[in-house]
């Protein structure tokens, strides 16, 4: 089966610093699968490169079997970038309405409708970006990445300024999208709830794949053993590198 995406020695420089150093992983659809790494890792630069707005300089990637940036891909893909791109002086949902129209999406206000209330936005609909706290801009950027029902989802952070109760109801969420066949690929460095959601970890470092696999999995790569948790796996597999 086509993987929902795929990376085959992927490279890309930025000058002369070099993001992503020959990569290699696929993500399965009905999954969900966490990237880990250090600040600097090449996360972002992978999530950036499926959605089509880097070029990558050698390799491929592809995601549900389309180079980024056709519209298959477009259509199959939904990037939420860590730092989510709303606009001053637009209201939460001309913001959605906005995605629906660039997806060109029919009859979608009832998913909005019940999108917000998932995220407990209803009652903030017609509030302006900077009326929004952290989190609540998080809210409505998923939101925004879950409205057009893209079949892989690659979510930058998700849980970065989230209280305990978002941060339930989007694991809850993502479960359910992985459930009903989705591909949710998570960038995190919040390890509590990596481990909590990840069916497949794949773990970068300076741009390269160093481990990857279920989490029981991983405890043997890292030479370790018994019930060990995503931290001390991570920390075990990355402690070289410091
Ligand atoms: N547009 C750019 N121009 C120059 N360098 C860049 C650019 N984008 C990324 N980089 C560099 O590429 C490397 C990988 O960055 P990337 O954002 O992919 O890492 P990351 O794993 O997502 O990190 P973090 O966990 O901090 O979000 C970093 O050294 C970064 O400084």
């Amino acid at each position: 089966m086509t993987p929902a995406w795929e990376c085959e020695a992927a490279v890309k420089r930025f000058a002369e610093r070099t993001a992503v150093d020959g990569a290699t992983f696929r993500c399965e659809y009905g999954q969900i699968t966490v990237l880990l790494g250090h600040n600097g890792a090449g996360k972002s630069t992978l999530f950036r490169a499926a959605a089509g707005l880097v070029r990558l300089d050698a390799g491929a990637t592809l995601v549900g079997g389309h180079a980024p940036g056709t519209t298959r891909a477009q259509q199959t893909v939904s990037y939420m970038p860590e730092q989510p791109d709303l606009y001053p002086g637009v209201s939460v949902w001309e913001h959605i309405t906005f995605v629906a129209l660039a997806y060109r999406l029919r009859a979608w206000e009832p998913r909005a409708r019940e999108l917000l209330e998932r995220f407990e936005l209803t009652d903030r609909r017609d509030a302006l970006p900077h009326e929004l706290s952290q989190g609540l801009r998080r809210r409505l950027a998923l939101v925004m990445a879950l409205l057009h029902g893209a079949r892989v989802l690659l979510l930058d952070e998700p849980f970065n300024g989230l209280d305990p109760h978002s941060a339930m109801r989007l694991r809850a969420t993502l479960g359910d999208l992985a459930a009903g066949g989705a591909a949710v690929v998570v960038a995190t460095h919040i390890l509590h709830d990596a481990q909590r959601i990840a069916d497949h970890v794949i773990v970068l470092e300076r741009g390269r794949v160093i481990a990857g696999g279920d989490l029981s999995s991983l405890v043997r790569q890292a030479g370790l053993a018994g019930r060990t948790g995503l931290e001390d796996v991570y920390l075990a597999l990355t402690a070289e590198s410091r």
